[in-house]
């Protein structure tokens, strides 16, 4: 079969080890701050576990951890520098048509653990929103583990309207990653990074983190152009807020939202079990698919298709016909 090759570009010895271990030691001092992870936001509950992160600087709150953003400082400006290089330029005019010498600017700096003596070791497959994204080891001391990337088929059939090619539904949640070993196959990467390497991906790119097995695995990430021009059509375009509710007793109910975009239409788990006289509210689109079914089940009992003159979706048992 026939591969994409992602935007993945990678950058050996960025940062010195000393730099690396300071970074850590200042990590371990400030603390990790347990919270809710964004990229789980819509996975099912059982999914949803906290992650270990630390905010060094964001755009418009500015320094937010400051012992460590001044041992990051001195290094931004290469590192900047690194990300204009592996620039398409082509698509950047399109993008920044009046900016042709733009630098990309740096939105947001966190710092993240994986370990198994917390509860996140790992993170499923997503792509990033922003426009370019910095990803740098600052360790290699752990076992099991690590950021990979997926390379998508070349059949693009079902063309998606960001930019971003289609990725088989497997991939993205846990199940599939939790078996996951730091393995290179025909369509999984796992670049070799060692402490201080860094590599620079586009929003483009689907990738995730392999299952920590021992040890922790310590690593920051940049966002470059949070304001990414590619994806508006995502953010505000046209995003409303919807809610869905039913008041079914008897039977357990799952909410899926239906990809029309890929040609077998997958279906994402929005929620599973939605409590009865609750209401469940959603930012979505003009035109996206929601099915309601029987949980763990294929039986669908409402289907509907959203649109902004509509707020309140109810889901009711007797709609329920077919068996899709
Ligand atoms: O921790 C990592 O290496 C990956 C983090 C990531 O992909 C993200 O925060 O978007
Ligand atoms: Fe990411």
């Amino acid at each position: 079969e026939d591969l994409l090759e992602p935007a993945f570009t990678q950058h050996v010895g960025v940062l010195p080890r000393s730099v690396c271990q300071e970074l850590i030691a200042l990590g371990e001092d400030n603390g990790f701050n347990v919270e809710e992870e964004s990229i789980d936001q819509y996975a099912p509950p059982k999914y949803k576990v906290t992650s270990q992160s630390i905010d060094v600087y964001e755009r418009n709150r500015g320094i937010i951890s400051p012992a460590i953003w001044d041992i990051l400082e001195p290094w931004i400006p290469k590192i900047t520098g690194l990300v204009k290089e592996s620039i398409d330029t082509e698509v950047y005019k399109h993008f920044f048509p009046d900016e042709q010498e733009r630098i990309p600017k740096l939105d947001w700096v966190f710092f993240r653990k994986f370990s198994p003596d917390t509860d996140r070791i790992s993170l499923r497959v997503h792509p990033d929103s922003n426009m370019y994204s910095v990803n740098i080891a600052l360790n290699d001391d752990f076992k099991g583990g690590g950021l990979f990337y997926l390379k998508p088929s070349a059949n693009q059939d079902g063309k998606t309207d960001d930019g971003r090619p289609v990725i088989s539904d497997e991939y993205r949640d846990y199940d599939w990653l939790s078996s996951q070993k730091r393995q290179n196959s025909s369509n999984i990467v796992y670049p070799a990074l060692g402490t201080g390497d860094l590599v620079i991906y586009n929003y483009t790119v689907y990738h995730g983190v392999a299952p920590v097995e021992a040890g922790t695995r310590y690593s920051f990430v940049l966002f470059y152009d949070m304001d990414n021009p590619a994806i508006q059509v995502d953010f505000d375009n046209d995003g409303f807020g919807v809610t869905f509710y039913h008041e079914i007793e008897d039977v357990d109910i799952s909410l899926l939202w239906v990809d029309t975009r890929v040609k077998e239409h997958p279906t994402e788990v929005i929620e599973e079990k939605l409590l009865p006289y609750t209401v469940y509210p959603l930012v979505s689109h003009d035109g996206h698919v929601f099915r309601a079914v029987i949980s763990g089940t294929d039986t669908v009992v409402s289907e509907f298709v959203v649109s902004d003159t509509q707020a309140l979706y109810t889901i009711k048992m007797e709609e329920y016909t077919a068996e899709l």
